[in-house]
């Protein structure tokens, strides 16, 4: 069957931590296939990208993923919206991005706040989206329903005034109480990140004497009230939690250096859950060159010395900071008071979601850091942090199909007349910025040319998608898998081939190693044939793992299972907190206990679209065998079975 082909080729690609010539084939806006350069193309595939001619110029990496952005819709949507934030990251590479909480009106801290939200962006938005819940004094009761059935990416909170009232600071208490809830999530493998603004007050309120009687149009005063202090007070105390609760944490744009000792030690030492991201700013600019009065500098916390943005650089190389976002803050003109320069009373946030790879770019070729880096701290590790690493991050096959297609060596002077955004003041206006993006394509559709009029980009169809935690053992999110092709998979080394034909089977060691060592395979048919073979020779005892590696069938929150096995017992349409369902679920535990006690293994049939409620009969009459072994060998026909239809599914 004819099947549309999209297809990327280019000398100069980032694909798992290096840079090499490749193709990259995409089908239904997954990366399936990787083969060298030179791959044949048929024509009636769709070349997305060829960099023929101008292989020296051009970098392909997987789309950036931006886990720092106030999009501030709905509610402040003068401030900045769904329609330009993400006509704005698409323009600067960025395929997905992170939702913040706030500024949006109403804050994001409720279930029911949260289906606003996503109603707000329905239709909207040109890149996928993950939205963030927040953390506020009393709303621990709302984080277990925002993740299990709201689908949130993670949670911010802010231990210092954020800027707005409606976003209150929480304190220790509050914190224990969101993490007593995250460590629940945890049995169920459910659990998300936390992430941190990390000021605490007091420190700032001691600067408040010092500051009173200093120029507020000259940012070092500023800088001087939101001192290094606040930061690593703050990050000790969310190490500490962190340490305590075993609870997966995040220093969102860290400026103090002093801190980068304590999170070192937390993260290599201390084995502690944290991880730290900077900005954008904290990387370009230097307060030594702030201008007085250009309060578009104004962020919290504050863009600190030249020494400082050193210590910080050096952070990220040796990956104490894991990861560069923007935290794209953006308001109204009128807010940042520029006609005073009061950077006191300004709003603090600072403008810059279209610009992040050439800015990050531009410091990180000075300092010799190569595109491998470059793909890991703005695509990978903000992938990581809010659990879509299996969709999202750099070029892999299985991910989604996001690409950022640049020309490093291109240098442009940013016009801020050009951004896309709702508000496009930027400290960045008349910066000489290097790496230019040409293209940018999202599951394997474009969504940004550079050499496109505005109207002919905003005229493009918005296919940006929300994205929620997935993970590939337990979500039915994850899309359709694809296996490679038959020589494809023959040439994998160990770890990549037994990922794939994990597809087929629920993978038991000894079953992967022989089938590993009989490889090469003609085909997918002729791989099962084998593994059948391979298992009925096994001698009884090394059958018991193969067939304890399939889950059981039911709601087992403790096992992870393969996002098929998910789906092939249909756990992807059914509320599980529906009453009937309940019930079956509570039958198939007692049978399966059952079956485990007087069998000693595990029940395995081959559901093949039947409800759970029609394979309680099954289970009850397989319950009756009375000859083990004869049982042990029909669970094990099951899971052949089971392996021929996924072939079905994953097959072209
Ligand atoms: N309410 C905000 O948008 N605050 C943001 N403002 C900054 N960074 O100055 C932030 O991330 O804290
Ligand atoms: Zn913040
Ligand atoms: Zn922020």
């Amino acid at each position: 069957m004819d099947i549309d082909i999209g297809v990327i080729r280019g000398r100069n690609i980032v694909i798992e931590g290096e840079v090499r010539s490749a193709t990259v084939f995409i089908r239904d806006g997954v990366i399936f296939e990787i083969k060298p350069y030179h791959t044949k193309l048929l024509k009636e595939w769709n070349i997305l990208f060829n960099d023929e001619g101008m292989e020296e110029e051009i970098v392909i990496m997987g789309g950036l993923v931006d886990c720092h952005v106030h999009v501030n819709e709905p509610g402040r949507t003068e401030w900045e919206g769904w329609v330009s934030a993400t006509n704005a990251a698409a323009a600067g590479g960025v395929t997905t991005i992170c939702d913040m909480p706030l500024n949006s009106i109403p804050v994001t801290t409720t279930y029911q706040n949260l289906l606003d939200k996503i109603d707000s962006m329905k239709g909207k938005c040109r890149v996928d989206v993950g939205l963030l819940g927040g953390i506020v004094p009393g709303n621990a009761g709302e984080i277990k329903k925002m993740v299990t059935e709201g689908g949130v990416v993670g949670f911010k909170s802010f231990l210092v005034h954020s800027g707005i009232d409606d976003f209150q600071a929480v304190r220790r208490d509050d914190i224990q109480k969101a993490m007593d809830v995250m460590k629940e999530l945890q049995q169920q493998h459910k659990d998300v990140v936390m992430m941190f603004h990390a000021e605490v007050p007091e420190p700032i309120d001691e600067m408040e004497s010092v500051v009173k009687d200093m120029d507020p149009r000259v940012y070092n005063t500023f800088l001087t009230s939101r001192p290094r202090k606040a930061e690593n007070l703050a990050i000790d105390l969310v190490i500490d939690m962190a340490k305590q609760n075993q609870v997966k944490s995040h220093i969102v744009h860290l400026s103090s250096s002093d801190a980068i000792k304590a999170l070192e030690h937390a993260i290599t030492v201390d084995k502690v859950p944290i991880t730290a991201e900077t900005t954008f700013h904290y990387l370009f600019f230097v307060s030594e060159e702030v201008p007085d009065g250009n309060t578009l500098y104004k962020c919290c916390p504050p863009v600190r010395e030249n020494e400082n943005k050193e210590l910080l650089w050096q952070a990220l190389q040796n990956k104490t900071i894991a990861m560069v976002v923007s935290d794209h803050s953006p308001c109204t003109p009128n807010l940042k008071l520029l006609d005073q320069g009061d950077f006191m009373k300004a709003w603090g946030g600072i403008s810059s979601l279209q610009l992040g790879l050439s800015i990050v770019w531009t410091e990180a070729k000075k300092r010799g850091i190569p595109f491998s880096i470059m793909s890991q701290i703005m695509c990978d590790e903000p992938a990581k942090l809010v659990n879509i690493n299996d969709r999202k991050g750099s070029i892999k096959v299985g991910r989604d199909a996001d690409f950022v297609i640049w020309a490093p060596n291109q240098s442009f002077t940013v016009d801020q007349s050009t951004m896309l955004v709702k508000n496009q003041y930027s400290p960045y206006h008349s910066s000489k910025l290097y790496g230019k993006v040409q293209l940018t394509i999202l599951r394997g559709q474009v969504i940004f040319r550079h050499d496109q009029t505005v109207e002919e980009y905003k005229n493009t169809p918005t296919i940006g998608q929300r994205v929620v935690p997935t993970r590939v053992h337990s979500s039915p999110h994850y899309p359709n898998p694809f296996l490679p092709s038959i020589d494809l998979l023959n040439s994998l080394e160990q770890d990549d081939f037994f990922a794939s034909i994990h597809l087929l089977f629920e993978l038991a060691p000894v079953l992967a190693e022989k089938v590993y060592q009989a490889r090469p395979f003609s085909s997918y048919e002729a791989l099962v044939q084998k593994a059948e073979e391979i298992i009925n020779n096994l001698e009884e005892a090394m059958k018991l793992p193969v067939i304890n590696a399939h889950p059981r069938i039911g709601l087992n929150p403790n096992e992870t299972l393969s996002s098929l096995s998910y789906q092939e017992q249909g756990n992807h349409n059914e509320n599980q907190l529906d009453p009937e369902i309940v019930k079956v679920y509570k039958e198939l535990a007692e049978l399966n206990e059952q079956y485990e006690k007087k069998f000693g293994f595990k029940f395995v049939v081959f559901v093949n679209g039947r409800s759970k409620a029609e394979i309680v009969p099954v289970l009850k009459q397989r319950l009756l065998n009375t000859d083990p072994i004869a049982e042990l060998n029909l669970g094990l026909s099951e899971m052949i079975e089971i392996a021929y239809s996924r072939l079905k599914k994953l097959l072209p």
